[in-house]
């Protein structure tokens, strides 16, 4: 059984189907990529994976457990994170405090910004937080203020806020979307570290092949709110539904 399942869930907007009856099965350990082209369903997928979105149908298991109908922080602090397509940070707060934080969160319970004064165990926050940046090559920066970094820079800090909380399964939508070719290769770098070094589960929707094949494991194609595919990278590269799902517009 795999540590996240995805069983029969529907998800329409309207008259639109977003998600038809979509199953997945993640192994543990694993690299997952989910991609498609647009609309076909890839991030209304990862939001009801993740309670940001109720399926009006279906389930979504984690560990066996029931995600469906939790709260997100919930469902977090069950250790499941995820790194949004828009840098979620605090702008105005430096990258420290920006990687304290969530540990905050996920120990406390709830989001407490005000909660520096009574916080026990503070160093030792302290100190796993400036390792985690030093591992995604920020260390030197630790005391900037967020809101001035590259937006390569700031993708690498939501990681690092993710890496902090210990996650078991990651979900990631378009990590290097908008990145330079130079910061792209150095977050491929970053995420197959992880896999090495941590073993943490990830899903990833990525538009960008290069990334999807350098780093996935397995690959579920999705068209039209509905997985058709699912394979290895070299698997699916060949699958002509796979081509006509993009309409020829992809180039695999
Ligand atoms: N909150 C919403 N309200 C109405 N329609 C929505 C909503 N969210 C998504 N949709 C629609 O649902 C369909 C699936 O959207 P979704 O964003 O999940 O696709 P996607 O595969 O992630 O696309 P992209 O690659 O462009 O990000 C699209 O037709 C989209 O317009």
């Amino acid at each position: 059984m795999g540590i996240l399942q995805v069983q029969n869930v529907n998800k329409s907007f309207g008259g639109l189907k977003a998600l038809n009856n979509v199953n997945l099965d993640i192994t543990e350990g694993t690299v997952h990529a989910v991609i498609g082209p647009n609309g076909a369903g890839k991030s209304t997928l990862l939001n009801v994976c993740v309670g940001r979105l109720a399926p009006d149908t279906g389930t979504v298991l984690f560990g066996g457990k029931t995600l469906t109908g939790r709260a997100p922080h919930e469902i977090n602090q069950m250790g499941v994170a995820r790194v949004f397509q828009t840098p979620e940070i605090f702008t105005d707060l430096s990258l420290l405090d920006n990687v304290m934080i969530p540990t905050l969160a996920v120990r406390d319970g709830a989001f407490k910004v005000n909660a520096w004064g009574r916080v026990d165990g503070r160093a030792e926050i302290r100190d796993r937080a400036e390792a985690i940046l030093e591992n995604v090559g920020l260390g030197d920066k630790r005391h900037h203020h967020s809101g001035n970094l590259s937006r390569g820079d700031k993708r690498r800090l939501e990681l690092a806020m993710c890496l902090v909380q210990k996650p078991k399964l990651v979900l990631l939508d378009e990590p290097t979307a908008g990145m330079s070719r130079h910061d792209t290769n150095a977050t491929i770098d970053l995420l197959a570290r992880m896999k090495e070094e941590h073993g943490v589960t990830k899903i990833i929707i990525e538009h960008d092949m290069h990334v999807v094949f350098s780093l996935a494991d397995r690959v579920t194609v999705m068209a039209q709110g509905t997985p058709i595919v699912e394979g290895t990278p070299n698997e699916i590269k060949g699958d002509s539904r796979v081509q006509e799902a993009y309409l020829g517009g992809a180039h695999l």
